[in-house]
């Protein structure tokens, strides 16, 4: 067992909100009339079990888990009855629903987002973004007077509901935040841009906790819920399916497209040419840093190509529907594509041999070369009235096989 990425900022998470919670407890459980010492246990115990998740490195389910408390958190705090309060009461109580809400809103995004444990500073503006990003939204909200809000309001009168937008709770506080609101956002927007989930989740909260209406909070704890649990299974999926190394579908995924694939298919084996001296010369990690390359040119491949990781240094390229004779030019694209393009790799450096000249390495930037590498193509097609997959798996390599042979950095075919 071993601390992963996330699991120190959750548990920073953790203290804080059990923290929060004792102190609204303290200080408001006599003004309001629903028992928010209830949620210290489930606060505590999810947040344990989330830690005990991640430390069996079972990150998937940690998110299962964080959504699920959200919900069941949620509902909780809107399921109890007996709001009977005064004015000043209901301040608070937005006050109170404000700060749980931020930490639980923020749950499933530290589930998502993987912040490196010595950077919990990292946390802290995570925490402060989404505090900003809800101060922005309530402001454009309640001041803007977007006539859409209008609309909604005289839509859910005239069905004799309460709208979500009425009575929206302002505080000169978030006068103060607006000016850092944008900016807050931007990075936010920068930071989640490769992260759906994190943007619509952190958008989401801002919306619900800008407006503090049951309606617009359970809609925020079920669409968080649906996007961590959608993450969770794209991620658990991925992580069985695809290839740690290079992020492409792996030997498990070509079995299962295989058991897909139409009658009529071509498929390609690659194989990277003399991968074993650069292996030697330049070292295990350059060899990695032009799997991956190599990897990325592949998976690019036109043509409605598929490409997957065989293992080592050997991909798979699968054209449901095609031919030999329809993709034997875009292989020879590739092939030239993947010949003429300068590969950066960083260069690992022999052991520093004194203490001196380890500090003096520290200051000075890894260096880089630039190389270039060839790949081998093997071509074999699809056999009249036979899905035999591996049959034609093993028709590519004899073409490759014979492209080594025949000098490398060529394509053959399994008919030639
Ligand atoms: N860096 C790195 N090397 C790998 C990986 N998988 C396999 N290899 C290395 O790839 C090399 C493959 O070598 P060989 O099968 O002898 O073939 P080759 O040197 O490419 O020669 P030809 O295929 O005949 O052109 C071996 O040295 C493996 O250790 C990997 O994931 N990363």
């Amino acid at each position: 067992m071993s601390v992963n990425k996330i699991t120190l900022p959750i548990i920073f998470m953790a203290i804080l909100s059990v923290a929060a919670m004792i102190f609204i407890h303290i200080n408001e459980a006599s003004l309001i009339s629903f028992p928010v010492a209830n949620l210290v246990p489930y606060v505590s115990i999810s947040l344990v079990l989330i830690i005990i998740f991640n430390l069996s490195m079972r990150q998937a389910l940690t998110m299962y888990v964080a959504s699920i408390i959200a919900l069941i958190t949620i509902a909780h705090f809107y399921v109890i009855p007996g709001l009977k309060i005064s004015d000043e009461q209901v301040k608070l109580v937005a006050n109170t629903k404000h700060l749980l809400l931020s930490f639980i809103a923020l749950l499933p995004i530290f589930g998502l987002v993987k912040i490196p444990a010595h950077k919990i500073f990292k946390s802290i503006i995570y925490l402060i973004g989404s505090l900003i990003t809800w101060g922005f939204f309530s402001f454009l909200i309640a001041k803007m007077e977007l006539p859409v809000i209008k609309l909604a309001d005289n839509m859910f009168s005239s069905i004799g509901m309460i709208s979500p937008f009425q009575d929206i709770w302002f505080s000169p506080l978030q006068f103060a935040l607006i000016g850092m609101s944008a900016m807050t956002l931007l990075i936010l927007v920068i930071k989640s841009s490769n992260n759906i989930y994190l943007l619509a989740i952190a958008f989401l909260a801002a919306f619900a906790i800008a407006h503090m209406s049951s309606l617009s909070i359970i809609l925020f704890a079920i669409l968080s819920s649906v996007l961590c649990l959608s993450s969770a299974m794209i991620s658990s999926r991925n992580m069985a399916f695809n290839d740690e190394l290079t992020g492409i579908p792996g030997r498990r995924s070509l079995t299962h497209y295989s058991e897909e694939l139409s009658s009529q298919y071509a498929v390609v084996m690659i194989d990277i040419d003399f991968f074993k001296r650069f292996n030697d010369k330049y070292g295990h990690d350059a060899g990695d840093d032009v799997i991956k390359l190599v990897a990325s040119k592949i998976a690019k491949t036109g043509n409605r190509g598929r490409a997957f990781r065989y293992g080592g240094e050997e991909f798979t390229l699968v054209f449901d529907g095609k031919l030999i004779d329809d993709v034997r030019e875009t292989i020879e694209d590739l092939r030239v594509q993947l010949e003429s393009y300068p590969m950066a790799i960083r260069i690992q450096r022999r052991p520093p041999k004194s203490a001196s000249e380890s500090r003096n390495r520290r200051q000075t930037p890894v260096k880089q070369d630039i190389v270039k590498v060839t790949c081998s193509f093997g071509i074999a097609e699809s056999m009249l009235g036979s899905s035999d997959f591996k049959a034609a798996i093993k028709r590519a390599d004899s073409a490759l096989y014979k492209a080594k042979k025949g000098g490398r950095n060529c394509v053959r075919t399994a008919q030639t």
